[in-house]
């Protein structure tokens, strides 16, 4: 039996076309899902640190007492991981500290004089705090909190906490790699917390845990509603970052068993996860999927369960007539992670034509794991469509742009008719006002 539910796009209806753009919204607001969680966080919002160690006790097993909430410094200065994640944390960390230093020095302050007399133009600042969501439930992510932390701290934001659940199964314990990256980065404020209980005490504020302005990170659907709720209460977060979904554009001479791996690298992540083939060659997409199936069969069972509801149910293979239409469905489904796999003489067409991606990876040295963890572009990327509008988590995600004027006398008089006519129009006489005793 195919691995790929496969679908061929010339003949599929509006319907069959819809439901592969279609991925893990239903599933991420269910409702009675939402009321639970809306009741999580008034909880948290009444009963501060109590509500927080409640529910971990109730959804993570965890017993703590509010004093254990704060990850001591003791925890931070003796995790240890092995010499080869800890050189492979510094490797990743310095590829992003430099994507996001050019993010930044490309983000300068500017300014220009737009008639005479009228100077306009905008002044780049970081946000005074975010709070950092690690998520830890079927994987653990270190690379998460440094694809959060990293352009934070390049943001120059002063205020950072990081929260993320205990190890699942443990007795409390937060993973090890995570606290070794907030050592490096010289984040003292983390916490142990069930997910969507610690993204509302860092949006509330508790008896230990700081509030923050902005929290982000990527999460499970109940992480995810608690983010989406919490803008209710004022605090900013991002849309969306949900289940893991990536989708690769190829044709007819793209390698089969790389391009197998490199499908089963975001499908792996959970049975949520959405992941797509597009190709021109139906013989591709055979020898595609005998290959995942060969692939599949070396994974571990939890790792082959969520791969095969990726590739199938959720996601699948589309056979298109050429590559124009390839970029076309990629648009359409706007994918956290891209990856094209074509001829070398057709990367530039293709590439030309991508605009909704959260990242898009090039040619097949080039796999999505490499994206994940090293390369230092944004890793953190928007989910469910979300990449149509937004982009992933970089330096600028925690920085706002304050615009700044000055008109002299002159410019004022010269807008002055058009500021009263506008005034007038909405039926504001104190905006015109303003400029008639001026011009008197
Ligand atoms: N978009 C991205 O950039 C990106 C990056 C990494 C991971 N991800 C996705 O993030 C998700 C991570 O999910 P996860 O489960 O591994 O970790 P998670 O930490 O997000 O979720 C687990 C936490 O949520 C709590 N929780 C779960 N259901 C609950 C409920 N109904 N009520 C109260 N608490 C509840 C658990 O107790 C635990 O504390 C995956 O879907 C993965 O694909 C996305
Ligand atoms: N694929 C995830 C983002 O969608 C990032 C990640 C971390 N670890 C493994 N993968
Ligand atoms: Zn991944």
């Amino acid at each position: 039996m195919s691995v790929m539910r496969r679908q061929v796009w010339s003949s599929m209806d509006a319907e069959a076309r819809a439901s592969i753009m279609h991925r893990g919204l239903d599933d991420i607001f269910e409702p009675s899902l939402r009321a639970s969680i809306g009741e999580l966080i008034d909880d948290v919002r009444e009963r501060g640190d109590a509500a927080v160690c409640d529910a971990l006790g109730t959804f993570d097993g965890i017993d703590v007492t509010p004093e254990g909430l704060r990850v001591t410094d003791d925890e931070l200065d003796s995790a240890a991981v092995s010499d080869a994640v800890d050189a492979a944390i510094d490797d990743a960390m310095t590829h992003l500290r430099d994507f996001n230093e050019q993010q930044m020095a490309r983000a300068a302050d500017w300014s220009f004089e737009s008639e005479p007399g009228l100077t306009v133009g905008e002044k780049i600042t970081p946000i005074t705090s975010a709070g950092l969501f690690t998520p830890s439930g079927k994987a653990s992510y270190p690379s998460v909190a440094y694809q959060l932390a990293v352009p934070a701290v390049v943001a120059g934001v002063p205020e950072l906490a990081l929260v993320v659940p205990p190890v699942p199964g443990g007795s409390g314990e937060v993973d090890a790699a995570v606290l070794v990256v907030c050592r490096k980065l010289g984040i003292r404020n983390v916490f142990r917390v069930n997910g969507p209980a610690g993204i509302a005490a860092l949006g509330f504020g508790t008896e230990s845990i700081p509030q923050v302005r902005k929290i982000v990170g990527p999460g499970s659907p109940a992480v995810t509603i608690a983010q989406v709720e919490m803008q209710r209460h004022g605090v900013a977060t991002m849309m969306l970052l949900g289940p893991t979904e990536s989708m690769v554009v190829a044709d007819d001479t793209a390698d089969p068993v790389r391009l197998a791996a490199d499908l089963l690298i975001e499908a792996e992540h959970g049975t949520d996860s959405s992941v797509v083939l597009v190709t021109t060659s139906a013989t591709l997409a055979d020898a595609t999927d005998a290959e995942l199936d060969r692939q599949i069969a070396e994974l571990p069972d939890v790792r082959a369960t969520a791969a095969r509801a990726s590739l199938g149910p959720n996601g699948g293979c589309i056979v298109v007539d050429d590559l124009d239409v390839a970029v076309t469905i990629a648009n359409e489904f706007a994918a956290e992670h891209l990856q094209v796999a074509v001829a070398d003489d057709q990367i530039d067409r293709v590439v030309d034509g991508l605009v909704n991606a959260g990242e898009i990876l090039i040619g097949q040295h080039t796999p999505f794991s490499a994206g994940n963890f090293v390369i230092g572009c944004p890793a953190s990327l928007p989910t469910s469509g979300f990449a149509h509008v937004s982009s992933g988590i970089t330096a600028d995600t925690f920085l706002k742009r304050t615009a700044i004027a000055r008109a002299d006398e002159r410019a004022a008089a010269r807008m002055a008719p058009s500021v009263i006519a506008l005034a007038d129009h909405e039926g504001f006489p104190a905006h015109a006002a303003a400029l008639h005793l001026r011009n008197r």
